[in-house]
């Protein structure tokens, strides 16, 4: 018996990655009975005769789970998000940052489309970086897109993970990821297409190797809309809010109307960014209104 990764699945069969090599596999017929799928990334423990003709035993346990795409253990996602002004929101990168940081993936921003800026719109989005830095999110944004220190950077920080690439239609997710790699070939802006066409569309997903981490092919985006969460936990997934709600006078603080609220201080003090502050709400009643059923998974 080994162990290994899968590192692609296609019709049925898994190319499992172990001691320097890939063994095709298939699942044991056991699982689908026990509702089982495999996916891309999962660590699983396998028996290979040949390099051709293997077997999946087990399915160990996974760290995360993304449907779109459907990958496990994905454990780092680079936030691809156009920097223009017809396209960028703070408060979409806010509900991705959340989504993530609800999911338990690590984001790094990757501020795409940055030389379609002038000087003056391009010193506002660094400025907003910096404030993104000072939330403890790792920025990328680089004055000439696609520049070799951009993707040293992208580079940099997908070491040791396992990772995924996402962000709104059209963002520059295909363009980074084959610039990434290239030879890739993604076709740039038909991947949401692909994707839309119906969850039985059976795409090949592969991950593949880029400097020292590994990175899912396929491009993923989500609508973020609802988080799977009660409106009280959403402060847990802002960080800037977590370090401050310690000198919160109320523990379960969640900063609305409470007073001697040590994050509503720093909004005032102008510490905490008025527009992180506003999402927030916004997500906040989302939540509310939405009476999103909170279903803890573990
Ligand atoms: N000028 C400029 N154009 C870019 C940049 N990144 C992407 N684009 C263009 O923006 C369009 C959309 O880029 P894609 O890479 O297809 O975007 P995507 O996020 O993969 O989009 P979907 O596949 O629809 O999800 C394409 O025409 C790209 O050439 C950039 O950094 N600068
Ligand atoms: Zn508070």
């Amino acid at each position: 018996m080994k162990t290994g990764q899968i590192r692609q699945s296609l019709s049925g069969f898994y190319d499992v990655y172990a001691d320097g090599q890939l063994y095709r596999t298939r699942a044991r017929g056991n699982f689908r009975k026990r509702g089982i799928t495999p996916l891309v990334g999962d660590q699983v423990e396998f028996d290979a005769p040949t390099q051709q003709e293997g077997y999946i035993l087990k399915v160990l346990p996974r760290k995360t789970e993304l449907v779109r795409p459907p990958v496990a253990n994905v454990d780092l996602a680079i936030v691809v998000t156009a920097t223009t002004t017809q396209e960028f929101s703070t408060n979409l990168l806010d509900r991705q940052l959340v989504a993530l940081e609800v999911a338990g993936i690590q984001p790094v921003i990757y501020m795409a489309k940055t030389d379609l800026l002038s000087d003056e719109e391009f010193a506002a989005r660094q400025q907003l970086a910096n404030d993104y830095e000072q939330i403890g999110y790792q920025v990328i944004i680089e004055r000439a897109a696609f520049d070799a220190h951009a993707l040293a950077a992208v580079k940099a920080a997908l070491a040791g993970h396992v990772a995924v690439v996402m962000g709104q239609t059209g963002a520059g997710k295909s363009t980074l990821l084959n610039h990434l790699q290239p030879g890739l070939d993604l076709a740039t802006g038909e991947i949401s297409q692909a994707l839309n066409r119906g969850k039985h569309t059976t795409r090949k997903v592969s991950l593949i190797e880029i400097a020292d981490g590994l990175v899912a092919d396929t491009p993923g985006f989500s609508s973020y809309e609802v988080f799977d969460i009660a409106a009280n936990e959403l402060t847990h997934f802002f960080p800037e809010f977590v370090r401050l709600s310690v000198d919160c006078k109320y523990r379960g603080c969640v900063h609305i109307n409470e007073p001697k609220c040590a994050v509503k201080a720093a909004l005032a003090a102008g510490t905490v960014r008025q527009s992180r502050y506003d999402d927030y709400l916004q997500f906040y009643e989302t939540i509310k209104n939405k009476k999103v059923i909170y279903n803890k998974k573990k």
